[in-house]
């Protein structure tokens, strides 16, 4: 393990809106202008490399990770040593001058590979939430701290949820749609799928084109064929996606480098979708990168999803060494799941 590197496991933000004006609703946090965005970007420390947007939302790449953003949500995730929480704030604001009112938040995140090279607010999970719940208004009242370990010291899931009043999950099981979002991270990639996340030297390419390329050498391309796909590659070595369908957006973020190999891949669906196809998916995406280890959040208002994990990832050699879950108000359950490759007792 190399002393220091490019941290990349992710902080995930997921701020919730809400506003009475229907015209303002339909587009919502859409209407924020590019500089505004940027000016909360510069305070997480990130910019902009490449965007793309259709009729239901907006999504960024960045130059550490991935902006989505919806009329009354949005998302952030950023890695490195990005301060993602100072985004909190001048979103709140941005958001109150379009007449939006935020009612939940979530925040995420796996363990850093080199915690110590994280600045302020993000030094320790618990300096991360004093510096979060100071942010928030008060109305925002049902909140929720949490770690939740597995049997790998180097995995844990830190989870914060806050919402008010009208956001506290009662699971339902008549209720008309049930989405998902599932957080995945993997460290230890295979070296030789690694590789193809490095550029040629001179390869007379952009981000852009180079990008391309490696969705298509690499199988990211096949995850999901039905999205638009948005893609970036790094100089030199590097590389990091967003992908839309519909309203759904889908992100993979990679850092090649030995020593402290990291990817992730992200999506959201819904309880309701083929069972099937969240199978393929992951076996997919485990077939992209090889990791040695990996865990899969699976955040639900229902129970169903994550029982399909396991059943896709354990025929491809890696075993399942942890499974716990826990309840969040607004979030409903995280299940937190760790796994090793099977050669690796
Ligand atoms: C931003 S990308 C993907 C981010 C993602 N969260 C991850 O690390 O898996 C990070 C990779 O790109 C490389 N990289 C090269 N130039 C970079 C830049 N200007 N900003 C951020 N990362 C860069 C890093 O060394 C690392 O391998």
């Amino acid at each position: 393990m190399a002393e220091s590197g490019f941290e990349g496991f992710e902080k995930r933000l997921e701020l919730h809106f809400f506003g009475d004006d229907p015209v303002i609703h339909d587009m919502g946090l859409r209407l924020l202008d590019f500089d505004s965005l940027q000016e909360v970007l510069d305070a997480v420390q990130c910019t902009v490399v490449s965007a793309v947007g259709n009729q239901y939302f907006d999504a960024y790449v960045l130059s550490e990770s991935s902006l989505f953003v919806y009329p009354t949500k949005i998302i952030i995730k950023t890695c490195g040593t990005t301060q993602l929480l100072k985004s909190v704030r001048p979103l709140i604001n941005y958001a109150h001058d379009l007449g939006l009112t935020i009612c939940s938040c979530r925040y995420t995140r796996g363990n850093f590979i080199f915690p110590k090279s994280q600045p302020f607010p993000h030094t320790s999970f618990k300096e991360e939430i004093i510096y979060l719940e100071d942010k928030l208004p008060i109305t925002l009242c049902y909140r929720k701290a949490t770690v939740m370990p597995s049997k790998m010291t180097s995995h844990a899931w830190h989870v914060f949820t806050a919402c008010d009043q009208t956001q506290v999950v009662t699971p339902l099981p008549n209720m008309p749609d049930i989405a998902f979002t599932m957080e995945i991270c993997m460290t230890d990639l295979d070296r030789v799928l690694a590789r193809k996340f490095f550029r040629r030297p001179n390869d007379g390419k952009n981000g852009d084109t180079a990008g391309k390329e490696m969705t298509d050498l690499t199988g990211i391309g096949d995850i999901n064929p039905g999205a638009i796909i948005c893609d970036f590659a790094f100089d030199p070595c590097g590389y990091s996606m967003n992908g839309i369908d519909g309203d759904r957006y889908s992100t993979i973020h990679v850092t090649p480098e030995d020593g402290y190999s990291y990817a992730s891949y992200e999506c959201v669906g819904s309880v309701y979708d083929d069972q099937d196809d969240i199978v393929q998916m992951l076996k997919k995406v485990v077939q992209v990168f090889r990791p040695a280890t990996m865990s899969v959040s699976t955040t639900c208002a229902s129970h169903e999803v994550w029982t399909r994990v396991a059943h896709a990832i354990e025929p491809l050699g890696l075993k399942c060494r942890s499974c716990i879950m826990d309840e969040f108000p607004s979030a409903g359950t995280v299940v937190f799941q760790t796994f090793t490759a099977a050669r690796r007792k």
